[in-house]
């Protein structure tokens, strides 16, 4: 154990005697952190485990890289708080708060302990980081069509379990092939890459946005109900419209069809994805660059 702490940047130099049951503690600590992936859970479990050594009302804990930020209880006016590091690896923050100082031995120990959730903490960044990979399209960054089928299927269930809206944006560039015959196919990929980069400008943070095809993207539009994805999908459209491309000495000017559908009561996915498709065929069928509501 005191290997491990002379290799994290968290801890400080001072030494912690252990004692058999320091050891156990940690043992039952390290286990605890065995059953789960989950930041906010690590985090939770961990605060609950050290409650009695080390006691404290609030936790905090910040991880810029996943955009976490998760807090419990209430905050008191004393603090200590840790950047959270593995090698050259961020883990992320945690301070834990209270109404009255936290003792020399206490951070001494609370040092100790935390050897415990750093490396749980680092499979669980790793299994995140994994997971954004396999989800993410490399050329455009936004999500893939595997996280799509995931996340609309999660969120069908929640649309209808919470009686929200749910809407989705089918948008298809005009003439792509055009494109790639005339002016290449790194040209296609860098049109590719500038639409996708619009689309996701033209809509909120909440909403997402997936590569679904070769030339066709997906948005999902949380909470949104049919109107407010069609003028969305109006915006989206002048968007990328209003995008001039330079690529070598050449002006491009892109456009797409996009078609608009929101969740019915009881349909199931491929309906709901079926109808935006169609909307957006509509779209390319009577004239392109418009939208189409299903
Ligand atoms: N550069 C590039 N081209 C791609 C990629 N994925 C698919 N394509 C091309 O996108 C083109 C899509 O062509 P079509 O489906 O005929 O559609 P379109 O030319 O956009 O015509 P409409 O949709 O009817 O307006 C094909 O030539 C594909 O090879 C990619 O990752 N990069």
């Amino acid at each position: 154990m005191k290997e491990r702490t002379a290799e994290l940047a968290v801890v400080s130099n001072k030494s912690f005697q252990a004692s058999t049951a320091v050891n156990l503690h940690h043992y039952d600590i390290s286990s605890a952190l065995q059953t789960t992936l989950e930041f906010n859970e690590l985090i939770a479990i961990f605060c609950n485990k050290i409650q009695a050594t080390v006691p404290h009302n609030s936790v905090e804990y910040t991880n810029d890289e996943f955009g976490l930020s998760f807090k419990r209880g209430i905050v008191g006016r004393h603090s200590c708080s840790y950047a959270l590091k593995v090698e050259d690896q961020q883990l992320g923050e945690l301070k834990l708060t209270r109404t009255h100082r936290f003792g020399k031995d206490e951070l001494a120990m609370l040092e100790s302990l935390l050897c415990c959730l750093i490396y749980p903490l680092r499979n669980a960044t790793l299994f995140h980081q994994a997971l954004q990979m396999a989800y993410t399209d490399p050329l455009t960054q936004t999500h893939n069509r595997a996280g799509f089928n995931d996340m609309l299927a999660r969120e069908i269930k929640r649309a209808n379990r919470c009686e929200q809206h749910l809407s989705l944006i089918f948008v298809d560039i005009d003439h792509f092939k055009a494109l790639n015959d005339e002016y290449g196919h790194d040209c296609g990929d860098m049109a590719l890459a500038a639409v996708a980069s619009k689309v996701k400008d033209s809509v909120r943070g909440s909403d997402v946005v997936f590569r679904y095809g070769g030339e066709e993207f997906v948005i999902m539009l949380i909470d949104t109900n049919l109107d407010a994805a069609a003028v969305i999908a109006e915006r989206v459209r002048t968007c990328i419209e209003s995008q001039t491309l330079a690529y070598g000495m050449e002006v491009l000017n892109i456009t797409a069809s996009l078609g608009v559908s929101s969740l019915r009561g009881n349909e199931n996915m491929e309906s709901f994805i079926k109808r935006a498709d169609t909307a957006m065929y509509k779209a390319k069928q009577t004239g392109r660059n418009r939208v189409c509501v299903a």
